[in-house]
């Protein structure tokens, strides 16, 4: 096959002591692609990204992004990949200590070297791309709500025009309704950025609003992967079971009374 894929991930393993969490994880993102991760709690859709992004080593199976390889490759050049990569964290993880606008230029001054008065603009630009205005910009993260919050750490995602996109978790902890202001803010953001995006989420509804492709781990493997529109007809049972929440079907979940 001759076409590069912008992310392809390749019979990844890993393991924490002796539990193995990843057990041969095999999928391709295409440029364009928006692809969402699910799967039940602790499955490893974080462990999954976190190999993506170089931040942990599979101790088997190939991860490459724009057909450069991320796996055994030297800090130098996995950072320089990394670079492609913008990333929304579960949770924000904005710097408490830096204003809104210092957070979202963060990657462009130190990543990039950029100077803060040529950081500034881009970041304004930014944050008025997910509607924050320049009064909100010179606010510090723990005067705004968990709605803002999140846009903040999306217009950091974006700041730097990334041609990937990762989110964590995107709506976790938001109101349906805020959920719903963030899904389109990220369907919206990806496509004008023209990026590859990859999700990881619990949440169907944000899956269905930001997805073209699903992929469901189960197991430490991908049991189904294909577009968003088949997700109610997969024939697939752990998706359907998924899909509709139900505590009966193939997925067990242990449950441990404490
Ligand atoms: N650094 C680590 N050391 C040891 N175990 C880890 C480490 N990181 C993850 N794990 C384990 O790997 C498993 C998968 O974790 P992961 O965070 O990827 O799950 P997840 O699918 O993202 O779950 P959730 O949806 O709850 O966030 C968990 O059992 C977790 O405890």
């Amino acid at each position: 096959m001759s076409t590069i894929q912008k992310i392809r991930v390749q019979d990844v393993h890993k393991s924490f002591g002796k539990k193995r969490v990843l057990n041969g994880v095999t999928f391709d993102v295409p440029a364009g692609e928006s692809l969402v991760i699910i799967g039940g709690s602790g499955t490893g859709k974080s462990v999954t990204l976190k190999c993506i992004l170089g931040l942990m080593k599979p101790e088997q199976g190939t991860i490459e992004i724009d057909g450069e390889a991320m796996t055994g490759a030297p800090k130098a050049q996995r950072a320089a990949l990394r670079r492609k990569i913008g990333m929304l964290f579960q949770g924000g993880a904005l710097f408490d200590s830096l204003t809104v606008w210092e957070n979202v230029a963060f990657a462009l001054t130190e990543g990039r070297g950029k100077a803060r008065a040529e950081a500034k603009p881009v970041a304004l630009e930014k944050l008025a791309m997910v509607g924050l205005d320049e009064q909100v910009a010179a606010l510090y993260p723990s005067e705004l709500s968990g709605g803002m919050q999140k846009r903040v750490a999306l217009a950091r995602a974006i700041a730097a025009s990334p041609d990937i996109l990762f989110f964590d978790e995107p709506t976790t902890g938001l109101d349906p309704i805020m959920a719903d202001v963030i899904n389109d803010l990220i369907a919206a953001s990806v496509k004008r950025l023209g990026a590859t995006a990859v999700s990881i989420t619990h949440d169907m509804a944000s899956a269905r609003k930001i997805a073209t492709n699903i992929a469901m781990l189960h197991e430490g493997r991908i049991v189904w992967h294909g577009p968003v529109g088949d997700i109610d007809h997969s024939g697939n049972e752990y998706v359907d079971q998924f899909v509709h929440g139900r505590a009966e079907g193939p997925i067990k979940m242990q449950v441990r009374a404490l």
